[in-house]
C-alpha cells in the first residue's frame, strides 16, 4: 500500500457534535455480495467492498456505472436482492428505520424537501430520528443545527425559505441536516455537483474532518485522488478496482473505464495522484507537441516548469 502525507493518522474528529448514545466499535463498512435488478436488468452486481472506519471512500465510474444504485442499496433506500452490509459488525438490514437513521445519514443527488419550511427546519430533521412523534425540537437539537449550519457556512441562511435557495446552497444545508442527524456512516451522491471550486474543497475538506465513516459518489476524480483515503471503481454494475488512490488512478484503468487518456503525475504538495487529461485533438492548437503518455506533471516537471 502507498503511503501519502493524507493517509497518516486519524482524521480530526473535533468539528461535528459528539454523537450522542452508544459508540460501537468501529470497523467501517463491509459490502458483502449485493446485487439489485430492475426488471430483469442487473444494475449492479455481486458488490464486495470495504469502506475503512472514520475514512472517505469514494465510489468512481462512468455515468450509468450503477453508482447512485449501490448508495441506495448500501443505505437500504432500496432494499438489496441478495448480499448484506454490515456497518461496525451490525448488519444493516436488521434495523428499525429509526435506529439505521441513527447511525447512517444519506445525502442524496436530487433530494427533495419540502418547499414551505425554513433552511433551520430542513437541518432540524436530522434530529427525528432521536425524538419521539409527539416532541418537538429541544433547544439541544436548534443548537447542533446551527452548528453544523455553520460548518457548512450557511447560518446566515437559517431563517431563509428552502425554496429560495440555489442549487450548491441547498447542497451545503444538506451535508448540515447530515451532520445534525449524528450518523456513524455519511452516505454521499455527488456532494459537490453543484459546488464552485471553493465551496467543493472547503465542503470535502469538513467531511474529511468530521471523521464520520463516508461512503461517497464522486466525478470529479482529482477531488476524489486528494480527498478519499480509499477508493472503489464501479464499471457497468461491477467492481473494477479498489484501493488507494495511487493504486486505483493509473492511466490503464482510466483508458478501460473512462475511456479517456490521462497523465498521473504526483501533486507536489499532497503527495496525491494528479490527473492531466488529454483533450480531443479538435481543441489542440496546430503547433500542439505530440501528447506522449506520461511526460507531464510529475513533481519534477511541476518543478521544472517553475524554475
Ligand atoms: N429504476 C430503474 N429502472 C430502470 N433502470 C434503472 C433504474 N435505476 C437505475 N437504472 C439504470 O441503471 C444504471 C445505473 O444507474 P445509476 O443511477 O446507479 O448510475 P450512476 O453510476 O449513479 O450514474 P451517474 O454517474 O450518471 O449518476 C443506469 O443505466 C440507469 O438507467
Amino acid at each position: 500500500m502507498t503511503s501519502t502525507p493524507h493517509d497518516a493518522g486519524s482524521r480530526d474528529a473535533g468539528h461535528t457534535p459528539a454523537r450522542a448514545g452508544h459508540s460501537p466499535i468501529r470497523h467501517g463498512l463491509d459490502v458483502h455480495d449485493v446485487s439489485w435488478s430492475v426488471k430483469g436488468t442487473v444494475i449492479v452486481d455481486g458488490i464486495e467492498l470495504t469502506a475503512p472506519a472514520t475514512k472517505i471512500t469514494g465510489l468512481l465510474g462512468p455515468n450509468g456505472s450503477g453508482k447512485t444504485t449501490l448508495l441506495r442499496a448500501v443505505a437500504r433506500l432500496a432494499a438489496p436482492d441478495r448480499g448484506v452490509v454490515h456497518l461496525d459488525g451490525v448488519d444493516l438490514a436488521r434495523l428499525r428505520r429509526r435506529d439505521l437513521a441513527q447511525r447512517l445519514a444519506v445525502v442524496e443527488q436530487h433530494a427533495g424537501t419540502d418547499h414551505d419550511v425554513t433552511v433551520l427546519d430542513v437541518v432540524l430533521l436530522g434530529r427525528t430520528p432521536y425524538r419521539s412523534a409527539l416532541q418537538g425540537d429541544s433547544s439541544d437539537d436548534r443548537a447542533l443545527a446551527r452548528q453544523a449550519l455553520a460548518q457548512v457556512d450557511m447560518l446566515d441562511f437559517a431563517e431563509r425559505r428552502w425554496s429560495t435557495l440555489s442549487g450548491g446552497e441547498k447542497q451545503r444545508v444538506h451535508l448540515a441536516r447530515a451532520f445534525t442527524q449524528q450518523p456513524a456512516l455519511l452516505v454521499l451522491d455527488e456532494p459537490t455537483n453543484h459546488l464552485d471550486i471553493a465551496h467543493a474543497l472547503s465542503l470535502m475538506s469538513l467531511v474529511r474532518r468530521s471523521g464520520l465513516t463516508t461512503f461517497a459518489a464522486l466525478h470529479d476524480l482529482n477531488l476524489a485522488a486528494t480527498f478519499c483515503d480509499h477508493l472503489v471503481v464501479l464499471d457497468r454494475g461491477r467492481v473494477r478496482a479498489s484501493g488507494t488512490p495511487h493504486e486505483v488512478l493509473t492511466p490503464q484503468l482510466l483508458r478501460d473505464v473512462y475511456e479517456v487518456d490521462a497523465d498521473v503525475g504526483v501533486h507536489p504538495r499532497t503527495g496525491r495522484p494528479l490527473l492531466t487529461f488529454h483533450p480531443p485533438d479538435e481543441v489542440l492548437p496546430d503547433t500542439a507537441e505530440p501528447w506522449i503518455p506520461g511526460a507531464s506533471a510529475t513533481p519534477e516537471t511541476v518543478a521544472r516548469g517553475r524554475s
